[in-house]
């Protein structure tokens, strides 16, 4: 009976346990590439599930949820993982078994959760992960006197290792067989003093069953002692994150290069099959100017964005990242913001939309807002294709100096500088808000725990990275792509007029709309080619850049990044130039994070206030960048 039932239905379980104690490593060692990622409906938590078969053949739906440290919900992904641990999550049905994944090296916080989902009466599974960190430095867990204590079975794992999920596996196959009890279905939430208590028990717990030596791992303690140093390390910190721009620019050129001529060798594949005039020289247009052209001229930054993603995966394996944050809570300190505000403002290096939802980690709302508002400032990768752009055309690639400077090239430096500005920026506008918004409250103290250091893995790497490779190529096939149709229409209809003097586009909707906004946008030295190209920018930053080549494209036939460079240098000033790249450090353009810093704020007001501070930088610095430019004499 029970094994036709299984047949017919997978065993569904999902991970619960304390952040960062390894759901997702087990999660990717169990599942392998067999997963799907989607939100859950009405709020921004990811929701991952993978397929797997134990080693008896039983087919196993698993669900990664979030961390969380109680199930006293306090955030909408603690929330998620609350409500589907009770069965409560809309549109799923409890699943069959709770796998319950603590840090074996701290048990003290993870048992007290565990006694928390003793309580929901829902069917579980411990295990001990991290257990080759636990066995290296020396701690002895009693796992049966554990198990018995709980009344729960307990296996070990080693999410990170080849064969470190065995006994999990073969636990899983031992429990599918055993009948699930009924849910407590008058679970509450614990009060503090429940809470309190709870602790305390796990306090005994621990006692009884785990014993630590006191021998601090060494290699960890000589490492610290130089990277977190308080000059050195940040020292250290700044040469890493230094090298990290220097290597997007020059390790990705070659693939990029590959790219974009891939690209220009298809347009002209097209080009050479239909003819340039009639109905199907519209068609040949659209797929030539509009199709080919604009995702190729997004898709040749997939290589400087893999390069980010490597560094920020291998540096936060490592387990540096927090070291960082630790370093740069000073500074951070100083500029109002909390220190755990780092990782979110870091990971906003590669999107604003995890930095901000990355804020989940830091309790204090005020801290949390602060970093929220200042999120979208730090310098994410869909600017990236803008600056290469316009400093590719602009800024001539030379070392900055002779001798011992060589190795350093002005455009690498040009790109630091951006980097810094909007750093810098970001640090600005948050002392800024905590002196008008928040004067009376001070800062929580900086309370992170410094995770020993591991060599990174490198399955772990090639998934994340993966991952991040497949949301690019996704929003380049959607909403980008999407764009780039709507905005060839713009640039190619109307068509010019029998006997017309000028380059097409001139006489399309493209024009109209880009020439109503210009006089906004003079001061500031923005033509209306490029006033036009931010509005579907809106979408996403990089947009712009294949808008402005369908625009350039359309007047000129111009095609490849390269050659839509070379126009950019023939139609525009230095200064205009320049003035656009100080717009784009601090332009709120980007429909996506506005929605999210809604969303995770759970007011419009924040969002509007994102919006209208950012849009007013923008406006002042590209007016002064403009202005000082041209009397500088780059007009
Ligand atoms: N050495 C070792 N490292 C591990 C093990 N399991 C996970 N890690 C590492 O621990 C870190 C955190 O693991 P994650 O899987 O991201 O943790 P998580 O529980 O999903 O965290 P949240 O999603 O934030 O709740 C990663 O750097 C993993 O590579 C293990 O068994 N041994
Ligand atoms: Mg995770």
């Amino acid at each position: 009976m029970n094994q036709i039932a299984q047949i017919q239905r997978p065993f569904r379980v999902a991970l619960v346990g304390n952040p960062n104690s390894g759901k997702t490593a087990l999660f990717n060692a169990l599942t392998g590439s067999r997963q799907h990622v989607a939100n859950y409906p009405g709020v921004t938590v990811e929701r991952k599930e993978g397929k797997l078969a134990t080693p008896s053949g039983l087919p196993v739906r698993l669900l990664d949820l979030p961390g969380t440290y109680s199930l006293r919900a306090r955030s909408p992904d603690e929330v998620v993982t609350r409500d589907t641990v009770l069965g409560r999550q809309a549109g799923e049905t409890a699943p069959d078994l709770l796998v319950c994944v603590l840090d074996a090296t701290n048990l003290r916080l993870s048992l007290r959760l565990v006694l928390e989902l003793k309580r929901t009466g829902r069917p579980l599974l411990l295990v001990l992960n991290m257990f080759d960190i636990a066995r290296h430095r020396g701690i002895e867990i009693d796992l049966q006197a554990l198990s018995q204590a709980l009344g729960l079975p307990v296996v070990t794992s080693v999410a990170v290792r080849r064969g470190g999920t065995e006994a999990l596996l073969a636990g899983l196959d031992r429990l599918a067989d055993a009948e699930a009890p009924a849910a407590a279905d008058a679970w509450s939430p614990p009060n503090a003093a429940e809470l309190r208590a709870l602790q305390r028990e796990a306090d005994r717990l621990v006692a009884a069953v785990v014993r630590t030596p006191r021998r601090p791992d060494t290699l960890t303690r000589r490492l610290d002692a130089v990277l977190l140093h308080p000059v050195a390390g940040l020292l250290i910190l700044l040469l890493v994150l230094f090298l990290m721009f220097q290597a997007v620019f020059s390790w990705a050129q070659p693939a990029m290069d590959l790219i974009e001529a891939a690209f220009e060798a298809l347009g002209a594949a097209t080009g050479a099959l239909l003819p340039e005039s009639g109905a199907l020289g519209l068609l040949r247009s659209f797929l030539q100017d509009g199709l080919i052209s604009g995702v190729g001229s997004v898709l040749v930054f997939l290589p400087q964005i893999l390069i980010l993603f490597l560094f920020i995966l291998l540096l936060e394996d490592f387990g540096y990242m927090a070291r960082a944050a630790f370093l740069m809570d000073r500074i951070m300190g100083g500029a109002g913001l909390h220190g755990r505000a780092f990782i979110p403002l870091l990971s906003s290096f590669a999107c604003a939309i995890p930095g901000i939802m990355a804020t989940r980690v830091i309790d204090s709302r005020r801290d949390r807002l602060a970093t929220i508002l200042v999120a979208p400032l730090m310098t994410c990768s869909a600017r990236i294709p803008v600056y290469t752009l316009i400093i590719g055309a602009f800024i001539p690639n030379r070392p900055v100096g002779g001798g011992a400077l060589g190795w350093i090239g002005l455009q690498g430096l040009v790109m630091f500088g951006l980097y810094a500005l909007g750093i810098a920026s970001a640090l600005g506008m948050s002392f800024a808000f905590r002196r008008l918004l928040w004067r009376r409250t001070p800062t929580e103290p900086f309370m992170l725990e410094l995770p020993d250091y591991k060599l990174p893995r490198l399955r772990n790497i090639g998934l994340g990275l993966w991952q991040r490779a497949r949301a690019f190529l996704r929003r380049a096939g959607t909403i980008i792509l999407g764009m780039m149709v709507v905005v060839w229409f713009l640039s190619s209809v109307p068509p010019a007029p029998d006997g017309a003097t000028e380059p097409a586009i001139d006489y399309s909707f493209a024009a109209m709309i880009g020439k109503a906004v210009e006089p906004v946008l003079a001061p500031v030295g923005f033509n209306w080619q490029i006033s036009m190209a931010l509005i579907p920018g809106m979408a996403a930053r990089e947009v712009a850049v294949a808008s402005l080549g369908t625009v350039y494209a359309v007047g000129d036939a111009e095609r490849s990044p390269a050659q839509l460079g070379q126009a950019l240098a023939a139609h525009w000033s230095l200064a205009t130039a320049l003035a656009l790249l100080a717009w784009y450090v601090f332009a709120p353009q980007c429909v996506a994070t506005l929605g999210v810093i809604r969303r995770e704020t759970n007011s419009r007001r924040w969002m509007w206030l994102t919006f209208g501070y950012m849009l007013l930088l923008a406006y002042v610095a590209a007016f002064i960048t403009f202005q000082g430019a041209r009397l500088l004499g780059m007009a």
